[in-house]
């Protein structure tokens, strides 16, 4: 499939998405074609499972092909969405044969030598480097609210509860909640086979597994160890609660900020209105402040609900909620993001 792009520089990449059929490689497939990213080839690669099944791009169909070692030949851009032990397993083969890998999953995220990168937070550490990693969602939605902030004013503790859909656990878990929604609805028994309980109507702890030292789940532990890094901050106090949601899809956060001083509320609104990737969703009148309902297939992330902290007598902490549609600004678009500032950085050499 030739699908050039006269106004960009040519051969326009070759790209492929490892992983194509799940939650995030459909959002990939997407965003790609909604930003118009060039591509003269777009390979989709899954398990034997889909070989054969054609996806919509740009009003074609492309085939899906299994993924081998052999996957990678002439590949420019290689999306990695397919977990951890496919990355590690396959990505050296895309650059061994010269791409440039975008992973999604967690197999390089704490690598010195692997970016990480949300780029309205830390465009500048996107290196040349062979991987570049895409972050857990939770800590790419909020260090992206976070980045105006971050950038003026000193950020000296962070802590929240999280509200996780079921698109952060792939299609599958969304599979699974809308079933046994069904199946709650009209009063039949439903086994869950994904989750460890029933997910229609009930909210638990997020699934990853317990660390038994701290008592932390995986999720938990990726979002202190990725926002530190991220926001270069390898210190920072960060106290985080993960808990999954009967949502289909986006991610909420319920943040305070402890600043180094005193920041009035009105500068901390301005600050966010003026943010890219973010929506100030802020109406007391309305009561009207983020939502998955209204965040779902958004780019932007919401952020509103802020105010003092009470419970903090030195004025400093901060109170907000965010909510982010995690398939997007947590996974696809945040990738496709970092594809575009390094394809930028390739047709200007
Ligand atoms: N969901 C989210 O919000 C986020 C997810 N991520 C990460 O992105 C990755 C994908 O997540 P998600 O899309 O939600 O998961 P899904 O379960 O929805 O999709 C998994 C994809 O991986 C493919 N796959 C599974 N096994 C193999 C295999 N042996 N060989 C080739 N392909 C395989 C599947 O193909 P097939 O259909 O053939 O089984 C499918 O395309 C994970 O690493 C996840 O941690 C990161 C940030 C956010
Ligand atoms: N763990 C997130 C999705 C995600 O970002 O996963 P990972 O960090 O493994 O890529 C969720 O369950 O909602």
């Amino acid at each position: 499939m030739n699908i050039q792009n006269p106004e960009r520089p040519e051969p326009a990449p070759v790209v492929a998405i490892v992983g194509a059929t799940g939650a995030v490689g459909i959002e990939l497939i997407r965003c790609l074609e909604a930003r118009d990213f060039p591509i003269s080839e777009l390979r989709l690669l899954a398990s034997a499972r889909s070989a054969g099944r054609r996806l919509p791009f740009k009003g074609r169909e492309v085939i899906v092909q299994e993924l081998t070692e052999l996957s990678f030949d002439g590949v420019d851009y290689a999306f990695f969405s397919a977990g951890a032990s496919i990355s590690l397993k396959f990505a050296p083969f895309a650059v061994a044969e010269g791409a440039q890998v975008i992973d999604n999953s967690s197999a390089f995220r704490m690598d010195e030598d692997v970016p990480l990168v949300v780029p309205e937070a830390n465009a500048e550490t996107l290196a040349d480097a062979p991987i570049v990693a895409n972050p857990n969602c939770i800590a790419a939605i909020l260090t992206c609210a976070l980045a105006p902030l971050h950038q003026r004013w000193s950020i000296t503790r962070l802590s929240m509860s999280t509200y996780q859909a079921a698109s952060g656990g792939g299609a599958e878990m969304m599979e699974e909640l809308r079933e046994g929604t069904r199946a709650h609805l009209a009063n039949e028994d439903f086994e869950p086979q994904i989750l460890p309980h029933p997910y229609a109507f009930n909210v638990f702890s997020h699934n990853s597994d317990l660390d038994p030292d701290t008592g932390h789940n995986g999720e938990e532990l990726k979002v202190i160890a990725e926002t530190r890094r991220i926001l270069g901050q390898p210190k920072l106090p960060i106290s985080v609660t993960c808990i999954r949601v009967p949502i289909l899809r986006a991610h909420g956060i319920a943040l305070n900020i402890r600043f180094e001083d005193h920041v009035c509320q009105d500068r901390i609104r301005d600050a966010l209105s003026d943010a890219p990737g973010v929506r100030l969703v802020d109406d007391r009148a309305l009561n009207h402040f983020p939502m998955p309902s209204d965040a779902s297939g958004q780019e932007d992330i919401l952020v509103g609900r802020i105010r003092n902290d009470l419970g903090d007598p030195s004025g400093r902490t901060t109170s907000l909620f965010i909510v982010g549609d995690q398939l997007l600004k947590g996974a696809a678009l945040n990738a496709v993001q970092i594809a575009e500032t390094l394809y930028e950085r390739v047709a200007v050499k």
